[in-house]
């Protein structure tokens, strides 16, 4: 395809994901399955101009003065992938594909692109009703850390030390530009591409298939860091999922011991079967999900309980930029509940005395964070809030945010998803 039909098709499925309030992933999915003469280098420009355009879509209406799938298509070709009025003008011009030619006052709105008076809203483009959520724990910094949070992110990589280490994943993927993760001592990067440029696939990789590594943003890894999982300790991962972070601690746990993962939702679990099996990690035992009396033989006997709640995800808004224009108060509030019932519900009584609650989200907004640790210690007054954390990883002092009750990571300052973590300890 010419890239005057890649735009027609950016604004077609934007359309769809508008008036159809659907995932970008599945609405891109099915561009695909209707358009099969399209080829992967033609779909990946197209889904890359749609993610740009959701990341952006409040200041690119700003300046376009129009919120429609034509404006947010033209608008990040212009302002986010940084292409020149008139090569634009081109493209529209030079292919019969490609969606009718730029109007004169598009053409003045794609020269001037002012956000000068633009609300905070929209030049860190976020939701608006979440503004003093977000200026509540970002202060004078709120712009530019939801800006970061609006970029591009890289594609990082864990190394399962079960089976590698960085140098030998490093040289499996050598065509690579893979370069060490800054905070995580087990993290690779791949730095974010950018305009139409296809992201490696890391996952056809021989040394992804035979367990040397995880796709695993660097957040999630250090998050897994923090729990402070050590070798032969027990470990109960309630809200395992996928297995992502039941992995990253039975790494660090050396395989020793025990990594016991459950989620409330069992299909949630679909993954971690074959993961696990990939990862040599011998030391996961699934048991199951759904039904919470499984975790009854836990009770009382867990050294350490990782609650990695179900959230907003407004710290992963980089790589799934439509969730937060699909963000309500009301699944917000679900949420909320979700996490008070996960900690007070299901890990509270598998820890034992002297044992620890790792809460953490991918969220930034304060009530997900230290407000849910809040109402847990108000009715858990024999658990106490670690204060310990960052002795674990020294490097993340200075890269961390302080929160009231753990920490929080973020783009602009760690490099990372935004990830609030806190640690508690059952005192009595
Ligand atoms: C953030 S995701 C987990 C991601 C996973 N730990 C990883 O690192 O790949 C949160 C998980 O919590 C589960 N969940 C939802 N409601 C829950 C509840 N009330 N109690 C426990 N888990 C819940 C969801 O099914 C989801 O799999």
């Amino acid at each position: 395809m010419r890239h005057g039909g890649i735009i027609a098709a950016a604004i077609e499925v934007l359309q769809d994901i508008e008036t159809r309030h659907r995932p970008a992933t599945l609405a891109l999915k099915d561009w695909g399955l209707s358009h099969r003469f399209a080829g992967s280098g033609d779909r990946t420009a197209i889904g890359n101009l749609v993610f740009d355009a959701l990341r952006h879509r409040s200041s690119i209406s700003w300046r376009m003065g129009s919120d429609q799938a034509r404006a947010l298509a033209i608008g990040a070709h212009r302002f986010v992938w940084g292409s020149e009025v008139d090569e634009i003008e081109r493209l529209f011009t030079s292919d019969p594909h490609a969606p009718a030619a730029l109007s004169e006052e598009e053409r003045a709105r794609l020269e001037i692109g002012d956000l000068a008076g633009a609300p905070p809203a929209v030049m860190g483009d976020y939701p608006a009703w979440l503004d003093r959520e977000l200026r509540d724990v970002f202060g004078d910094d709120l712009v530019p850390q939801m800006a970061a949070l609006a970029a591009r992110a890289p594609i990082d990589l864990r190394v399962n030390t079960l089976k590698a280490d960085r140098a030998k994943v490093i040289k499996a993927l050598g065509r690579l530009p893979v370069e060490e993760t800054p905070h995580s001592p087990v993290g690779l990067r791949i730095a974010a591409g950018e305009g139409a440029a296809r992201a490696p696939n890391v996952q056809a990789d021989m040394s992804f298939k035979k367990g040397w590594f995880e796709i695993q943003d660097e957040g999630s890894q250090l998050a897994a860091l923090l729990t402070g999982a050590t070798a032969g300790e027990q470990v109960a991962d309630i809200c395992a999922g996928g297995g992502g972070k039941t992995l990253a601690m039975a790494a660090a746990m050396q395989g020793k011991g025990q990594v016991h993962a459950w989620d409330a939702d069992r299909n949630r679990l679909g993954d971690i079967h074959e993961r696990v099996q990939r990862a040599a990690a011998r030391n996961v035992q699934i048991i199951g999900g759904g039904d919470a009396a499984l975790l009854a033989p836990l009770e009382g006997r867990m050294d350490l309980v990782l609650v990695d709640a179900p959230c907003s995800g407004t710290g992963t808004w980089r790589r799934r930029p439509d969730a937060k224009w699909r963000l309500t108060e009301k699944s917000l509030d679900d949420r909320r509940r979700d996490q008070r019932e996960a900690l007070a519900a299901l890990a509270a009584p598998l820890v034992r005395p002297g044992g620890r609650i790792a809460y953490v989200t991918c969220s930034v907004l304060p009530s997900e964070n230290d407000g849910a640790i809040e109402a847990f210690l108000e009715g858990h007054p024999g658990f106490g809030v670690r204060a310990d954390l960052l002795e674990r990883l020294p490097a993340l002092n200075g890269v961390a945010l302080p929160a009231r009750h753990g920490l929080l990571l973020t783009p602009l300052v760690a490099g990372t998803d935004g990830f609030y973590v806190s640690v508690l300890e059952r005192r009595a």
